[in-house]
């Protein structure tokens, strides 16, 4: 099952980069996407909430974690892509548990630029294709062919 997003690129408040970079995400991004994110999140304004129609695909986890007295928020990952476009960057959508948006944001992470990959300016529409993570089956049979 694929969720296909049509939204408009925004700024945000420049808080993504920050959290994106932190050690504590920035490591399980490594593990569990392949890929350290470019810092920072594009934000797509959507026309109303897709929160519930990304509930029903499977998301990859990224778990919340401590440092000091400062605590961070599990965040949901789900593959996507740019539909039509000439080229594939590797992409996911985001959902931060914490967030200052509200659930008409949605948060793009990827290895690339993706307003200089796709020459994307505030206001600029994109639409993507979200899909559920590959399930652990997938990934245990593709361990097992290598050995
Ligand atoms: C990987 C990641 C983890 C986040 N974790 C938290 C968190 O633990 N607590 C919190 O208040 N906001 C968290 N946020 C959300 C930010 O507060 C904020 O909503 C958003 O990233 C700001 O994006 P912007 O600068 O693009 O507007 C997180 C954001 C990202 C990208
Ligand atoms: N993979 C990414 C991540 C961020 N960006 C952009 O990089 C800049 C920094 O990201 P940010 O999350 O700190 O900033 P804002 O989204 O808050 O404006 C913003 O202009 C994002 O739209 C991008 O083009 N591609």
């Amino acid at each position: 099952m694929t969720v296909t997003v049509n939204g408009t690129v925004t700024s945000g408040f420049g808080r993504g980069k920050e959290f994106v970079s932190l050690e504590g995400y920035s490591r399980q991004f490594r593990d569990e996407l392949g890929y350290e994110p470019y810092p920072g999140t594009l934000n797509l304004e959507l026309p109303r909430s897709v929160a519930e129609r990304l509930e029903r695909l499977e998301p990859i986890r990224i778990d919340g974690w401590q440092d000091g007295d400062r605590s961070f928020g599990i965040v949901y990952c789900y593959p996507a892509s740019v539909v039509d476009a000439d080229e594939s960057v590797r992409l996911h959508a985001i959902v931060p548990k914490r967030t200052d948006h509200d659930t008409s944001t949605l948060e793009l992470i990827s290895p690339v630029n993706l307003r200089e990959r796709f020459d994307l300016s505030d206001d600029a529409t994109l639409t993507i294709r979200v899909e559920s993570a590959p399930s652990d089956t997938d990934t245990m049979d593709s361990g097992s062919l290598s050995n």
